[in-house]
């Protein structure tokens, strides 16, 4: 399965973010998207949720040679800041989930088995989500792709909140959902970048480009990334951010 961008535009009145974004995403790889601040890589992940309108190109799912357009609901997006029901717990949160899917889901576990998946203990499955930190916020929202399982999953700058051992249990749990998902995220922290990811890709004066894998391991890495965001102005100027 492969997500296939081409020529991807995305304007906010005169300011140009997206200039023409080009790129096939595999599934089976863990994509590590870079860019400054304000280089759009939020405007991209909102562009292929179907979140923002696009002002030219497609977006398409390809499988087994057959392409399609992109729906909405291929697309599963962790935002950074999760948008949950405060006053479900997790547990009633997660059930009624599972009852308005369940038409469409493949293969249903018990709620306790995706709870235990995530390590999310029997005492906080049980309290109000208002009360979860946000690193538990992020689980339960990455638990909903668990359950629909989207071909694409987007993550917003995912692990930034995660305690040492939490971030090491979704870098394990991300690891392993790749073999059935295109897996994207942005992130600003180089090394959980070059860590986690099978792929970089850049995101540059509104386009994308890969970054050679050999960089990846290199005494330089962090370096040449630099060298290779400097050129665009991101947001605020010429320094890095
Ligand atoms: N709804 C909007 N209306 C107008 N401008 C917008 C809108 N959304 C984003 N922008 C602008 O588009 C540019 C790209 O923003 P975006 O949030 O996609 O960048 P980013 O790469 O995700 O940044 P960061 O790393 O800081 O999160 C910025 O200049 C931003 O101000």
């Amino acid at each position: 399965m492969e997500l296939i961008l081409d020529s991807i535009v995305k304007n906010f009145g005169d300011k140009k973010v997206l200039h023409g974004v080009d790129y096939r995403f595999e599934k089976g790889k863990i994509y590590g998207l870079l860019g400054r601040n304000g280089a759009g890589k939020t405007t991209l992940f909102n562009c292929l949720s179907g979140e923002t309108k696009t002002d030219g190109g497609q977006a398409q799912l390809s499988e087994q040679g057959e392409a399609r357009e992109l729906r909405e609901e291929d697309v599963g997006y962790v935002y950074s800041l999760p948008i949950l029901p405060e006053f479900l717990t997790g547990y009633e949160f997660i059930k009624f989930f599972l009852d308005i899917n369940r038409d469409k889901l493949q293969l249903e576990q018990d709620i306790d088995t995706y709870f235990e998946t995530m390590r999310i203990s029997k005492e906080d499955r049980h309290r109000l989500i208002k009360n979860y930190s946000h690193g538990m916020k992020n689980k339960i929202q990455m638990l909903l792709f668990m359950i629909t399982k989207p071909p694409v999953i987007l993550l917003d700058e995912p692990l930034t909140s995660f305690d040492v051992i939490v971030a090491l249990e979704m870098k394990n749990l991300l690891r392993e959902m790749k073999k059935d998902h295109i897996l994207i995220f942005s992130t600003h922290i180089l090394q959980l970048a070059s860590d986690l990811c099978d792929e970089l890709v850049i995101l540059n004066n509104g386009r994308l480009s890969a970054v050679q894998t050999e960089l990846l391991t290199s005494p330089g890495f962090e370096q040449s990334i630099i060298e290779l965001l400097q050129d665009d102005a991101g947001e605020g100027g010429s320094a890095l951010d």
